[in-house]
């Protein structure tokens, strides 16, 4: 398989702001280029272009608006997030849900642009929709579990098995990460041994004292 993918999600939380973000993009392309996995980072939109420009990781957008440019206000553009040097951009995430429509609607642009799609589902039925709309990643993160500490490598593996097998029925090309509670080394192991091609993260790292040490952890066993 290619290098695991980790791609660490800052949200809006405060410690992923301002020099805390330049502080997790320096560690995770420090272990990315000791360990060889490849680390990404998706900050906040503000931060999309000092990251794109500082760090030599993937950096993608938390989300983008099925727009095109014109009329539009308070919008992400998909053409905005490209020119501010994004690799790519989630879709869809559990805390900025879409519907299908504009799910496919964004899928289709970033295709235009080049921009990478990884698209969030809550379950297997939406990892199976998702699939269909051929996104480059269907990431399954089951809410209840995201930002709770619980793994849900550990607390429930079957729903990425299950998500992984209903991603390959309908489209075999589509690869799978699996996120919510993901925090060391043996999570990210189960989940790459249940067909993943690597994880989504978040607190874990974004609120550690020290990023870069968690960040070694999470790729120790790979
Ligand atoms: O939502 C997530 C990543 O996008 C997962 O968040 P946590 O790693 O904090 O559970």
């Amino acid at each position: 398989m290619d290098s695991p993918f980790v791609l660490v999600n800052l949200k809006t939380y405060q410690e992923g702001m301002g020099s805390n973000a330049h502080r997790i993009a320096a560690a995770a392309e420090t272990v990315a280029k000791e360990s060889g996995a490849v680390i990404g980072i998706a900050p906040a939109f503000t931060e999309l272009h000092p990251m794109s420009h500082h760090y030599a990781i993937p950096v993608y957008a938390q989300h983008i608006d099925a727009i095109t440019p014109g009329a539009h206000t308070g919008h992400i553009l998909p053409e905005a997030v490209r020119s501010a040097g994004a690799r790519g951009t989630l879709i869809n995430h559990s805390e900025r849900r879409l519907t299908l429509a504009d799910i496919g609607a964004c899928v289709e642009s970033a295709r235009r642009l080049h921009l990478e799609t990884v698209v969030c589902t809550n379950n297997d039925a939406t990892s199976a929709a998702a699939a269909a709309l051929r996104p480059d990643y269907v990431a399954i993160e089951p809410p209840e579990l995201i930002g709770s500490g619980v793994s849900v490598s550990k607390a429930d593996p079957g729903i990425i098995e299950r998500s992984v097998n209903a991603v390959r029925a309908v489209n075999p090309d589509v690869n799978v990460l699996t996120g919510a509670g993901i925090q060391s080394g043996e999570c990210v192991k189960i989940a790459v041994d249940l067909g993943t091609c690597g994880v989504l993260l978040a607190s874990s790292v974004v609120k550690a004292d020290d990023p870069e040490a968690v960040l070694r952890d999470l790729v120790s066993l790979l």
